[in-house]
């Protein structure tokens, strides 16, 4: 999509990939920017808002497992930018030891505040179409002991995520979906990461192992993101990993006869 003149929508923009994100989308001479997020950081905003005078920029207080706080959010949102054309759900939380936040912010979040901003963006229902992009992450793509809850909320963003993208739901509502799943990132996400696993390390080797694992600058990841959301497709699944972009091919397991009924069908 060109970013061009358009109204986004960032959730969790003052994380660390969302600051960067954002710094990138505000290049792009979009109209509109409104950042849901549970913190703010007011100079940030502030800079922003002075380096970027054509834009209207502005912070919504969210937190993502309340569904009046989105409610309210995307309210105010339509009524100050009329529609939004791109949201970017990139809230998180990675702490295995929280097994219900993690799950209440990952997925029930991402699940309410997608459902939600289709009820604006659904020209089915008035909108004007548009495109949801979810984070996931590449524990989103396959089965990751060392945090299998976090995991596991990941895995449920992208298959609600592609199931979203179904040509089914695009056809009726004109809102495409990609998942971004990327791999690791220098944020804090990562800092501390035997407080966070799903149980102590068994063995220094896998924390050894884990801190020495080589990640990607923030500044990469970002500028991939928003290189995806104008040039993927409906229904892409983009692995980013060390500054690059792999479209993932992820076969069809259904039965042909279900093909356009129940599975996505990336054609
Ligand atoms: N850093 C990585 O290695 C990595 C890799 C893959 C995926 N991801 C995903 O990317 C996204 C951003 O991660 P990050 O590394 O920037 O982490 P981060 O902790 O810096 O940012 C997380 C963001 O989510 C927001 N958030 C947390 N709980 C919330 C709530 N209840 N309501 C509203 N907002 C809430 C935070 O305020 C923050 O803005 C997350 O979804 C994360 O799972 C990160
Ligand atoms: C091993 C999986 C690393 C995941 C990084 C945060 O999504």
């Amino acid at each position: 999509m060109d970013l061009e003149g358009k109204n986004v929508v960032y959730l969790g923009g003052f994380g660390g990939i969302g600051k960067k994100c954002v710094q990138e989308l505000l290049k792009k001479q979009i109209k509109g920017l409104a950042i849901f997020d549970l913190i703010v950081d007011d100079d940030l905003l502030a800079e922003w808002k002075k380096q970027n005078p054509d834009t209207e920029v502005f912070y919504q207080k969210v937190d993502i497992t309340q569904k009046s706080d989105i409610d309210a959010a995307y309210k105010a949102t339509a009524e100050k930018l009329g529609h939004f054309d791109v949201v970017v759900k990139g809230s998180g939380l990675l702490d295995d030891r929280l097994i219900e936040l993690t799950i209440q912010i990952n997925l029930v979040g991402v699940i309410n505040t997608t459902l939600t901003a289709l009820e604006y963006m659904d020209k089915s229902n008035g909108g004007r179409g548009g495109l949801i992009v979810n984070i996931s992450s590449v524990a989103g793509l396959q089965p990751t002991p060392l945090m299998a809850i976090y995991s596991t909320s990941k895995t449920g963003v992208t298959t609600f995520t592609r199931a979203m993208a179904s040509p089914i739901h695009y056809a009726h509502s004109g809102v495409g979906f990609i998942t971004i799943c990327p791999g690791f990132t220098n944020t804090g996400i990562l800092k501390d990461i035997d407080k966070k696993t799903t149980f102590p390390f068994y063995e220094t080797r896998m924390r050894t192992v884990f801190s020495k694992v080589k990640g990607q600058t923030v500044e990469v990841c970002a500028r991939n993101i928003v290189h995806a959301i104008e040039t993927a497709q409906n229904g892409s699944v983009l692995m980013l990993e060390l500054g690059e972009i792999h479209e993932l091919d992820i076969p069809n397991l259904c039965n042909p006869q279900l093909d356009d009924c129940v599975f996505v069908c990336l054609s």
